[in-house]
């Protein structure tokens, strides 16, 4: 069955080339894992004592301020990242979606970059021949799939690698938020895909800044504080402990309309 199993895991990245004695001035910041000063070289804690089991059919939202650990998780589950300490289980094929324009090709053609990305994805050939009028047609983007990536903008680009990453077929979806980093209206042009796309996943986990996304792709979440998990549980729960109020009293009458849910009016003022 499609599952992640992590168990007290860690991930630290010692910095060989931080500057020491600045470090030694303990000057407060508010974001990012633990530098730990102990050792020769600081070592930045990104991830301490993690356990998370994540199982087919769940969706798992990741939220915590910059620096809080959510990338880093997301490349532990995927197993990109080995723990320092403790274990990641990774059972299934894993799509990470982290980057949109990581396996694209400025040399090639729109064409050829949406068959390198499927492959990359973890789809065969075969299957993206199927896929790749549809991708187009998705795209908007006509004659220019026969012209190299290099002479897209990058609004361009994100059309295409989000072509390509909505087309797929994956056990474990991991994305990072960069996704929801295109302008509104294609994105409401996407979302409908992604959502298509989430239900067509094993399993998903999502670690972004914007409710709305979170609202309609996940049902739990985990909030990531200083590379410490320091809550689990139902998405809503979670949004209202991190923000400081219920996250539907933000999401746009749209959304709510989307969602099936009553837009509440809003009683306390709160904030990140
Ligand atoms: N390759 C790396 N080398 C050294 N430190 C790193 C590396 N990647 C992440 N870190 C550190 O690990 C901590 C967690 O970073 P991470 O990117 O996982 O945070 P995040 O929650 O995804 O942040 P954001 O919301 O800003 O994207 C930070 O302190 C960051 O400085």
């Amino acid at each position: 069955m499609t599952s992640i199993e992590v168990r007290n895991a860690y991930v630290d990245f010692p910095i060989f080339d931080a500057k020491s004695r600045s470090l030694k001035k303990k000057v407060l910041g508010k974001v990012g894992g633990r530098i730990g000063t102990e050792s020769k070289v600081p070592v930045i804690e990104a991830l301490h004592d993690i356990t998370l089991s994540v199982r087919s059919g769940d969706r798992v939202g990741l939220v915590g301020h910059n620096g809080a650990g959510k990338s880093t998780l997301l490349r532990l589950l995927s197993g990109i990242y080995e723990p320092t300490r403790g274990t990641a289980l990774i059972d299934g094929r894993v799509a990470p979606v982290f980057d949109l324009g990581v396996g694209m090709d400025q040399e090639i053609s729109g064409y050829e970059n949406i068959m390198v990305r499927g492959l990359y994805l973890g789809m065969t050939r075969k299957q993206m021949e199927k896929r790749v009028d549809d991708i187009a047609e998705f795209t908007e983007l006509g004659d220019y799939l026969s012209m190299p990536l290099r002479t897209y903008s990058t609004g361009m680009r994100v059309r295409l690698a989000l072509g390509v990453v909505t087309s797929i077929d994956p056990e474990i979806l991991l994305l990072d938020e960069g996704i929801g980093a295109v302008d509104a209206r294609f994105l409401n042009k996407a979302r409908d895909r992604l959502v298509d796309l989430v239900k067509r996943s094993g399993l998903l986990v999502f670690a972004s800044h914007q409710d709305d996304l979170l609202l309609e792709l996940c049902t739990s979440a985990v909030w990531m504080d200083e590379g410490r998990m320091k809550m689990h549980g139902s998405l809503r729960e979670v949004l209202k402990a991190y923000k400081g109020k219920d996250p539907y009293e933000n999401i746009s009458p749209q959304t709510a309309a989307r969602l099936g849910v009553e837009k509440p009016v809003s009683a306390s003022k709160g904030g990140e």
